[in-house]
């Protein structure tokens, strides 16, 4: 299957108070075309540095993003602008994400005004399909945000990100701030417009559970740095990696040093299945997030 990104080798990182932080570390994976790579682990791990360096608004200090086999720094700005909308984000906090002062309707045809696709009837129309793609009455869009629900305003982020006929979401903890009866919904309203659109994922999360059931691979992070990546069902099954280990038996504090007969036992799998990138297990504490 033809990939849609390939990363290879990614590093960000930031100054801070005199001091480098490797937010991304040699980071490499490939997103292939229509599928969902699930990106997990706990608060401050790198994930939203790598899908916004992705996305081409974040930085990138070393390595390579390349979409459709161009790499994203050497763009023509005709290029940029078609990234720009072939490449859309949906983000965590729907109500921040959404002017509270603009009408649902605004929001949603902004795009469609900055890509200059469609005009004046035609713009309603659209927006109106757009939020029945969504789920939401056509009605919404003489609303303003502060009148949906949670899930709802997530249903309009969603439908503003797929205004300007987007081939890819960065999708980053898109249903963390949502009540878990809620999250369900959105897993299966964003997989349905998936198959229907055709669309790639990059689906952000802390916790593995919420990107189980739409990722096809599953990179986990730990630090900057890629712990273990493979199919979905391999990682869950089988986590080789102790702290994928310690990441789905959900206990929010680990013991600090792993036990020495399943760190010789990690290194046996390792070297049996060649899956792992990383080559020393570093030593972790998780967090409750
Ligand atoms: N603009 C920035 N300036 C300085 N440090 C940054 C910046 N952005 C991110 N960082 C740091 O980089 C590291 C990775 O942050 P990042 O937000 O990518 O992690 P994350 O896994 O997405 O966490 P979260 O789930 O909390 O968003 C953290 O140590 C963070 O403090």
């Amino acid at each position: 299957m033809a990939n849609l990104f390939e990363i290879q080798d990614l590093s960000v990182t930031f100054r801070k108070d005199h001091q480098t932080i490797h937010a991304v570390d040699h980071v490499s994976f490939n997103i292939p075309k229509g599928q969902t790579v699930g990106v997990v682990g706990e608060s401050g791990s790198g994930k939203t540095t790598t899908g916004r360096a992705i996305a081409n608004i974040g930085p990138i200090t070393a390595g390579t993003v390349r979409y459709n086999g161009t790499d994203i720094t050497s763009f023509s700005r005709a290029q940029v602008r078609d990234f720009r909308s072939k490449v859309q984000m949906v983000f965590q906090d729907p109500f921040a994400a959404l002017n509270p002062r603009q009408k649902v309707g605004a929001i949603i045809s902004e795009g469609l005004e900055n890509f200059h696709i469609a005009t004046g009837q035609q713009r309603q129309a659209r927006v109106e399909a757009l939020l029945e793609e969504v789920g939401l009455p056509a009605t919404s869009l003489n609303r303003f945000p502060h009148e949906f629900s949670g899930g709802q305003r997530q249903r309009i982020g969603i439908a503003r990100a797929l205004a300007v006929q987007p081939q890819f979401l960065v999708l980053d903890e898109p249903i963390s701030a949502l009540d878990v009866s809620i999250q369900a919904q959105i897993v299966n309203l964003l997989h349905d417009i998936q198959q229907r659109q055709q669309l790639t994922y990059l689906f952000i999360a802390h916790d593995l559970s919420m990107v189980r059931h739409i990722s096809d691979q599953v990179i986990v992070m730990y630090q900057g740095r890629v712990m273990e990546s493979g199919p979905t069902d391999l990682v869950y099954q089988h986590p080789l990696h102790p702290y994928t280990q310690a990441l789905l038996s959900a206990v929010p504090h680990a013991d600090p040093h792993f036990e020495h007969q399943k760190q010789i036992q990690y290194y046996h799998q390792q070297e049996a299945t060649g899956r792992l990138i990383e080559r020393e297990p570093a030593h972790f504490v998780l967090t409750a997030s």
